[in-house]
C-alpha cells in the first residue's frame, strides 16, 4: 500500500491552493491532515481522490497515477467529501444498495458496513431525515463499501455531538488497523486520539509532515505547536 504525491500544483485562476506537495506513504496509517481554515486541505483531499484535476505533479496510488488509471484507483480509494453529498431522497439501505451494485458488492457486505457505522436502526430511513451524525455515518459507508486501500475523510467528525464523535472515531480507528487514511480535522485531541502522523498546511506548503511526537515536540499541546507553526 503506497501514496506517492510528487510536485503536486493546484490553481484557481491566479492563486496557488497547493505549491509543490511532495507526501509519501509507504504502510497503512492513520494521517491528521492540518492547517488553518483555506490552507488548502480539501483541495489536497480532492485531488488524491481524483475528483480535481491537479494543474502539476503526480499522484500515484498504489503504483498508478491516478490521473491517467482514474477507474482503476476510484475502485481503490474511498472518499467522504466534507459537505457529505447524499441522496436525501433515497433511503439508507437502497444507497448502499446502488453503489454496491455499481462495484459488484456482496449483500454480505452492504451488511457488514452496515453494522460497522452503526446505522442498523436507521436502515430503513430516507436519508433525509436522519440527524447530521447519522448522515455522516452513512457517508462513511458509502466510502467505504467497496473496501478501499486508502480512505479519505474531510472533517468526518465535524458537526457531531460527542458521543457521535467517539463512534466515528472509533470506526476510524478500526479502518486504519489495515487501510491507510488520510483525515482533516481542527480538533487536535482527535488527532491525539487517532494519529501517528501529522501532515500541517499552510498556504498551500507542507510546514510539517512528522510522527506526532515529533510535531508536538518542546510544545506543552498539539494546540500549542499548530499555533507556533502557523502564526
Ligand atoms: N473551487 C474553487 N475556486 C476558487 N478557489 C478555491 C476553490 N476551492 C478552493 N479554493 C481556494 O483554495 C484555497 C484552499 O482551499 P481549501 O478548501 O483547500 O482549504 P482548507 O484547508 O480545506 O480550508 P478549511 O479548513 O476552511 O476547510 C482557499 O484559498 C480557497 O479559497
Amino acid at each position: 500500500m503506497s501514496l506517492h504525491i510528487t510536485n503536486l500544483t493546484k490553481k484557481f485562476g491566479q492563486q496557488i491552493a497547493l505549491n509543490k506537495i511532495n507526501i509519501a506513504i509507504d504502510q497503512h496509517e492513520i494521517i491528521g491532515l492540518l492547517g488553518p481554515n483555506g490552507a488548502g486541505k480539501s483541495t489536497l483531499m480532492k485531488s488524491i481522490a481524483g475528483v480535481l484535476k491537479i494543474d502539476e505533479g503526480e499522484i500515484i496510488f498504489n503504483n498508478k497515477n491516478i490521473q491517467t488509471h482514474e477507474i482503476d484507483s476510484k475502485k481503490q480509494i474511498g472518499f467522504l467529501p466534507e459537505n457529505n453529498p447524499l441522496y436525501k431522497e433515497m433511503y439508507v439501505q437502497e444507497s448502499l444498495q446502488f453503489i454496491a451494485n455499481v462495484h459488484k458488492i456482496s449483500n454480505a457486505r452492504i451488511a457488514e458496513v452496515v453494522d460497522l457505522v452503526g446505522i442498523t436502526p436507521e436502515k430503513n430511513k430516507k436519508i433525509g431525515q436522519l440527524s447530521k451524525g447519522y448522515q455522516q455515518r452513512v457517508g462513511l459507508a458509502q466510502a467505504i463499501l467497496h473496501e478501499p486501500d486508502l480512505l479519505i475523510l474531510d472533517e468526518p467528525t465535524n458537526g457531531l455531538d460527542p458521543n457521535q464523535i467517539i463512534e466515528i472515531r472509533n470506526v476510524i480507528k478500526k479502518i486504519g488497523e489495515e487501510k491507510m487514511v488520510i483525515f482533516s480535522t481542527h480538533i487536535m485531541q482527535e488527532v491525539e486520539a487517532l494519529c501517528s502522523r501529522v501532515i500541517l498546511i499552510h498556504q498551500g506548503n507542507i510546514l510539517q509532515d512528522c510522527a506526532i511526537e515529533e510535531f508536538k515536540g518542546k510544545f506543552s499541546s498539539l494546540e500549542e505547536a499548530f499555533a507556533s507553526y502557523t502564526n
